[in-house]
């Protein structure tokens, strides 16, 4: 009995969108195929050519092409948007807006015409109105359109926090909610190591200079980089996603999703904790929060609220 393999689509063949399906192939989670505009072919094609010639080495049955053409993404399982443009030094996530924008409404088009069913899965920023206008060009859904922001800011929070403990990124884990910007909201009180609470185990100056160090993550990189933003990180966020929904994992997962009045907002994207699995979104996880954690979400959802202004 033969299985048909999983089929997972990369718009944006730059940084992110290479290094997620060099990752997603290496996993063998799927045949992959990265698509970047016409200009953009060859170095496309030759990027995914490259990689598929890593896998007699590594051991990986997956295959790995590259291309303009968006029929190559014909009944695609899940679709990752990571096209457009990255900030760099000096600016912020908001300021890509506008050319992001354009970019999201044209490649969503071309993914909807060619895989209805599909799963998208957005990590272009700023992520959190970019996967809003993604919902609203698919007509999907609000299940089936997610973007990636808390598995990538929750991530850098673990990575702070065991090595402040010189414990294990293991055994250390974390909730980091709200918009992707630098006013996100890591719930410190909902954070662990090993099921011990956080705060009985960091000094609290130490973990508010963790909690800033998150907020400012992004712009850390970007100002190592000088030209351009993080990827290793953001790619491996992408594909424990997209692992959760192709293998029906029902991982509880921050992701970006459309609110109906969960925490009190209404009709915006953003990040919150989430049951991922085969339906994409599956629940999303209401937690209590104290009146000093809500402001703080407030705060974050207002910012995103700005950012979505400008959209329209
Ligand atoms: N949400 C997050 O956590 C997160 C994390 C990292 C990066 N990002 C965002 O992801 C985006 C991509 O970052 P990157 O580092 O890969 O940038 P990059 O410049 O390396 O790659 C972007 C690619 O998109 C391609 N592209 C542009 N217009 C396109 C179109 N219409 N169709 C198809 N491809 C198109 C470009 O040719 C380029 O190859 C940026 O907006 C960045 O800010 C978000
Ligand atoms: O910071 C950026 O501009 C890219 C991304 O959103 C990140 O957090 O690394």
């Amino acid at each position: 009995m033969s299985m048909k393999r999983k089929k997972v689509s990369v718009i944006g063949g730059g940084f992110t969108g290479a290094t997620t399906a060099f990752m997603l192939a290496q996993k063998e989670l799927a045949d992959v195929v990265l698509v970047d505009i016409p200009q953009m072919e060859n170095p496309t094609k030759g990027k995914a050519l490259d990689m598929l010639e890593a896998a007699p080495v590594q051991g990986f049955d997956a295959n790995i092409t590259g291309t303009s053409n968006y029929e190559d993404t014909k009944d695609s399982d899940v679709v990752v948007i990571t096209a457009g443009i990255a900030r760099k030094p000096g600016m912020s996530r908001d300021d890509l807006v506008q050319t992001n924008q354009k970019i999201m409404k044209s490649v969503t088009q071309e993914i909807v015409k060619y895989s209805p069913n599909c799963f998208i899965v957005v990590l272009t920023n700023p992520v959190d109105a970019m996967t809003y206008t993604v919902f609203q060009e698919s007509g999907f859904p609000k299940n089936r359109v997610i973007g990636q922001s808390g598995v990538l800011d929750t991530a850098r929070f673990r990575t702070f926090v065991a090595q402040e403990l010189n414990l294990s990124v293991k055994d250390v884990t974390g909730f980091v909610l709200g918009g992707h910007g630098d006013d996100m909201v890591p719930l410190v009180r909902y954070s662990y190591a090993g099921g011990i609470p956080l705060e009985t185990l960091i000094p609290k100056d130490r973990l508010n200079s963790i909690v800033e160090r998150t907020r400012k993550g992004g712009g850390e990189i970007v100002n190592l980089l000088g030209n351009g933003s993080a990827y290793y990180a953001p790619a491996a966020s992408l594909v424990e996603m997209v692992e959760a929904i192709l293998k029906d994992q029902r991982r509880v997962l921050p992701s970006i999703a459309y609110l109906e009045g969960e925490y009190g907002y209404e009709g915006i994207y953003l990040g919150v904790p989430t049951v991922l699995g085969a339906g994409g979104i599956e629940k999303i996880i209401e937690l209590d929060l104290t009146s000093d954690e809500k402001a703080a979400l407030d705060q974050s959802a207002e910012s995103v609220k700005k950012v979505m202004e400008v959209l329209a």
